[in-house]
């Protein structure tokens, strides 16, 4: 199997889920190439075939102009799957790109399954479907934070400029609007103390935010508790709440869902309190306690405060 891997520059820089691609190429054991729209710097550290188109007359997001860079990709590789990060360009483009070769497309796959088959979310991630592409070639997002990169990024890509007979845009790209940062800003913060669903009710996240304040931090939350109406959504860490990058993290009745680890995984130090020992937080942090978070937490606040 023959896969391109469509990298994605953010204001310049490659983000790091492009390093997620890879290792979803690994896990079908499939041989890569990879296209780029961006400057040299923006190059992976990786080995391949590297695809790689100037987009500035474009602006950074040109739909038109990145799918034709993406088409003139896969007619020299002849990929048997072309795979996008499930992130707004992504979603953007991978369809564009699918409708123009006839190609299936799966969405948000978070899992490979076998058989050329792959695994999506459901029912708000709480089930997970199998997929089969009824074509041979396939179009892919993959959710953020799904497939793990293997150690640190390295290797010099091979790279093959890509210039288009016509480049002119029929679309002018102004820029990208950061939305309103409404209440605390997670991402500044050294230390967050976060409420999951394990907390049981609302009245219990004020035991969380007390241990958040003995431990000078901010309080973050999982995005059911924000949903129900315990905590506002300012406070929602994953995909679709903030990104964050503490000191320590300390995930309070909080099972690990992809969607959340998402958005606290670079998180330095990362504490579990969960009384289930085989949530998926486990895989990600740094020390699980397992134990009723109504018992533990107020019991390490009243510590703290000592
Ligand atoms: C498109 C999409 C985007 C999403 N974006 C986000 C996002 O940005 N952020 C986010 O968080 N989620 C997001 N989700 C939802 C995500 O898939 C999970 O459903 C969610 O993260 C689960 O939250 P949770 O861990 O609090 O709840 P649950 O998954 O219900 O886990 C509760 C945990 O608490 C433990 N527990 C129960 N009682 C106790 C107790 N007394 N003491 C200690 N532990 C206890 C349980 O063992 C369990 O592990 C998104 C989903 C989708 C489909």
């Amino acid at each position: 199997m023959n896969v391109l891997l469509v990298c994605e520059c953010r204001e310049g820089n490659l983000r790091d889920e492009s390093y997620e691609l890879i290792a979803f190429a690994e896990r079908l054991g499939a041989s890569r190439a990879f296209v780029l729209v961006g400057g040299e710097d923006a190059v992976p550290r990786a080995e391949g075939t590297l695809y790689l188109a100037d987009g500035a007359r474009g602006g950074e997001y040109n739909p038109e102009l990145h799918k034709r860079i993406v088409l003139a990709a896969a007619e020299r590789e002849d990929p048997d799957c072309i795979v996008f990060i499930h992130s707004s360009y992504g979603w953007d483009l991978a369809p564009r790109v699918a409708a123009a070769l006839g190609a299936a497309q799966v969405s948000e796959v978070v899992a490979v399954a076998g058989d050329g088959t792959f695994e999506v979310g459901c029912c708000n991630a709480k089930l997970r479907r199998t997929v089969a592409p009824m074509t041979s070639r396939t179009v892919v997002t993959i959710q953020a934070g799904a497939f793990a990169p293997s150690g640190l990024p390295h290797g010099v890509p091979t790279v093959v400029r890509l210039d288009l007979a016509d480049d002119s845009p029929r679309i002018e790209f102004v820029g990208y609007e950061a939305a309103e940062k409404k209440g605390v800003d997670l991402g500044k913060a050294e230390i967050i103390v976060s409420a999951g669903r394990g907390v049981g009710k609302k009245e219990n996240v004020a035991v969380i935010a007390d241990l958040a304040r003995a431990l000078g931090g901010e309080l973050g939350a999982s995005r059911p508790v924000v949903d129900a109406g315990w905590v506002d959504h300012g406070h929602q860490v994953g995909t679709t709440g903030q990104v964050v990058s503490p000191r320590l993290y300390v995930a309070c009745g909080i099972s690990g869902a992809i969607q959340h680890v998402a958005g606290m995984k670079k998180a330095d130090f990362v504490v579990a309190i969960n009384t289930d020992r085989d949530a998926p937080i486990g895989e990600v942090a740094d020390i699980l306690v397992v134990a009723d978070v109504m018992q533990f937490v107020p019991a390490l606040t009243a510590r703290m405060m000592q």
